[in-house]
């Protein structure tokens, strides 16, 4: 199970939100809203132990997150498409598969990439791809490393519409096998989901300056 517990979160000095708190269990997913620069990436870079919160705790199977268990179960993209652009999309999957220290078989790579639509494209350099390729390229990770915990900022960003149906019925295969998400996204999901964060709710107070700053602020 995933807690997160009274979450803040503090950028600069500018506060975002406070007071975030939300349970997943197997088969369970969270939808992350909210308007552009409320701290959805934010929070979940917090969620994946990327960057610390200010306040609050959150645990994985009730232990605080940042075990290399934690790690090992957890599959994260962030919003830009990270992939080597020289590589070819076979080649990025087991580049990540060998950063993550396993060895990825070239049938396991190409079935994902079928399933992304990608065959046919396996082996040209990347950068010859779409956005929308290279997101599935990136998406693709989902299947070839097998994580528990999936958190993914903006996935269906660049999709088309059948990608989009696409990744809604792989994530619907990992909930069913007792997987769990944390999703965002700024389009509405074909996917019922279990929690919605909408962050816009969470909006924190300032953070109180020393009088001397507030005046070179104001200055
Ligand atoms: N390291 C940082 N230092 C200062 N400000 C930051 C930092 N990281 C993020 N911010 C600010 O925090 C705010 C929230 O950023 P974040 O990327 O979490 O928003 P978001 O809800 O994901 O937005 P969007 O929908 O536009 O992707 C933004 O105003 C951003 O500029």
């Amino acid at each position: 199970m995933l807690s997160a517990r009274h979450l803040t979160c503090i950028r600069g000095d500018r506060p975002l939100f406070e007071g975030v708190g939300f349970s997943l269990s197997a088969g369970q997913w969270a939808h992350v809203r909210g308007g552009n620069g409320v701290g959805k990436t934010s929070l979940l870079r917090i969620l994946a132990g990327l960057s610390p919160a200010a306040e609050g705790e959150i645990l994985w199977g009730g232990e605080p997150i940042g075990s290399e268990a934690f790690r090992r179960e957890l599959m994260y993209l962030g919003h830009q498409p990270a992939v080597k652009e020289d590589l070819s999309a076979l080649e990025n999957l087991q580049l990540a598969a060998g950063l993550d220290g396993d060895v990825l078989e070239v049938a396991d790579a190409e079935r994902a990439l079928r399933r992304f639509g990608l065959a046919g494209r396996e082996d040209l350099p990347v950068r010859f791809l779409s956005a929308g390729q290279k997101r599935r390229v990136l998406l693709a990770r989902t299947l070839t490393r097998k994580a528990k915990l999936w958190i993914l900022d903006e996935p269906f960003t660049a999709l088309d519409v059948n990608a989009v149906q696409m990744l809604a019925g792989i994530v619907r295969d990992h909930l069913a096998a007792g997987g769990m998400a944390v999703l965002t996204s700024h389009q509405e999901i074909p996917l019922e989901a279990a929690v919605v964060v909408d962050l816009s709710l969470h909006g924190a107070q300032p953070v109180a300056r020393p009088v001397a700053q507030m005046q070179a602020v104001q200055a």
